[in-house]
């Protein structure tokens, strides 16, 4: 039916519903009521509760090890809510803000007997939302029927596998810039409602060569404000620059804010940064993975703009790697050292230490 959203188009509005608090039906006969746990609102968890059932809050095996909680799925734990939890109750085992303060939420039990595929969806979803890795999650007999009677939105189980969005070109105009005077932004759409990206082109380069490309991951506090925290700042100019004097690059500047969990989740992990922990462990208290970024993503819009060899301004070898598995050939890496400093030391040398960074 031409009217009716796809599967695509319900997912976007499932992300969307996630981050105003409202629950998603997943599933069609048996099938689960999910809730983000950064998002629940006491009358929605007190709902949930009359219905009976047994709610599980699932948080990632990463969050588990923080909370000492038993994560018998490994990468998710099912954490039994108990008679007593209140929304306030969710939302300190899904932050670590409050870990210090209150270190004992538990005894926390967890399940240990059926399927966490369910579970796991419903953190792939609220990740996907930008949220907290924590989703409440009670079973249903009849999902489509409660997503009908509700007026919720409902998507089939098993999620289908995340694939790389085809990317739109939207619209391109001249930008003439400090460092790169012969200077083109192109804004591209994904096909599935997520962020748009953009790629920045220094004069023409020739589509069967092998240009100069920086994939750069937006850092709100870098680009912009200057932090001295990382290295953001500097990297973003020192490509433009070495770009404006070659007279020709790609700089594509990927919206996946704090290497992929988004500003707010990036923020804290800064707070937990202030505590002592390094920019890895930060992550994991919060449940994510060092790296959530997606650069397949990079690999599409250049595909897109007509390339397929580059030549990669980066210390990261992982990015290398995704780039060839995805389809482009890097030709050379070009190491891109710069904004080392007081403040940032430590950062720098983690990310060498843990992450495979190259110094
Ligand atoms: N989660 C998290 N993200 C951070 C932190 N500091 C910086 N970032 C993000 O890290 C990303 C850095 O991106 P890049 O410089 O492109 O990546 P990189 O992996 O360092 O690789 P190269 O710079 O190419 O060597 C940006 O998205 C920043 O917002 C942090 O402490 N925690
Ligand atoms: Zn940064």
């Amino acid at each position: 039916m031409p009217f009716r959203p796809d599967p695509v188009e319900r997912r976007a509005r499932a992300l969307a519903d996630l981050r105003l608090g409202v629950p998603v039906v997943l599933g069609d006969g048996p099938g689960a009521l999910v809730l983000a746990a950064e998002a629940v609102r006491p009358e929605r968890l007190a709902a949930l509760r009359a219905m009976g059932g047994a709610p599980v809050l699932a948080v990632t095996g990463r969050r588990a090890v923080t909370l000492r909680a038993r994560a018998y799925d490994e990468d998710i734990a099912r954490v039994v809510l108990p008679q007593d939890a209140d929304a306030a109750w969710v939302r300190a085992v899904a932050d670590p803000a409050g870990d210090l303060d209150t270190p004992m939420k538990g005894p926390l039990k967890t399940l240990r007997e059926g399927s966490a595929d369910t579970h796991r969806a419903a953190i792939a979803l609220v990740k996907a939302a930008r949220l907290l890795p924590a989703a409440l999650v009670l079973p249903l007999d009849d999902a489509a029927g409660f997503a009908r009677t509700h007026e919720l939105t409902r998507l089939d189980l098993p999620l289908p596998p995340a694939i790389t969005p085809a990317y739109a070109p939207v619209a391109a105009a001249r930008l003439p810039m400090e460092a790169a005077e012969k200077g083109r932004l192109h804004v591209f759409r994904p096909g599935d409602g997520g962020e748009e990206h953009y790629a920045v082109e220094v004069g023409r380069p020739a589509r069967d060569g092998a240009p100069l490309v920086r994939l750069h991951s937006a850092c709100f506090t870098g680009d912009v404000l200057g932090s001295l925290k990382c290295d953001c700042g500097p990297q973003l100019h020192a490509a433009l620059d070495q770009m404006g004097a070659a007279g020709e690059g790609v700089l594509l500047y990927l919206n996946q804010e704090g290497r992929g969990i988004g500003l707010a989740n990036k923020m804290r992990a800064y707070s937990l940064q202030d505590q002592g922990f390094d920019t890895v462990e930060a992550n994991h208290r919060l449940g994510f993975e060092d790296d959530e970024r997606d650069f397949r993503i990079g690999a599409e819009i250049l595909k897109r703009l007509g390339f397929s060899r580059i030549r990669l301004l980066t210390n990261n070898p992982n990015k290398i790697a995704r780039m060839e598995e995805a389809g482009i050939a890097v030709e050379a890496r070009v190491p891109l050292k710069v904004g080392e400093g007081l403040h940032n030391h430590h950062y720098l040398a983690t990310k060498a230490a843990k992450s495979g960074h190259l110094l």
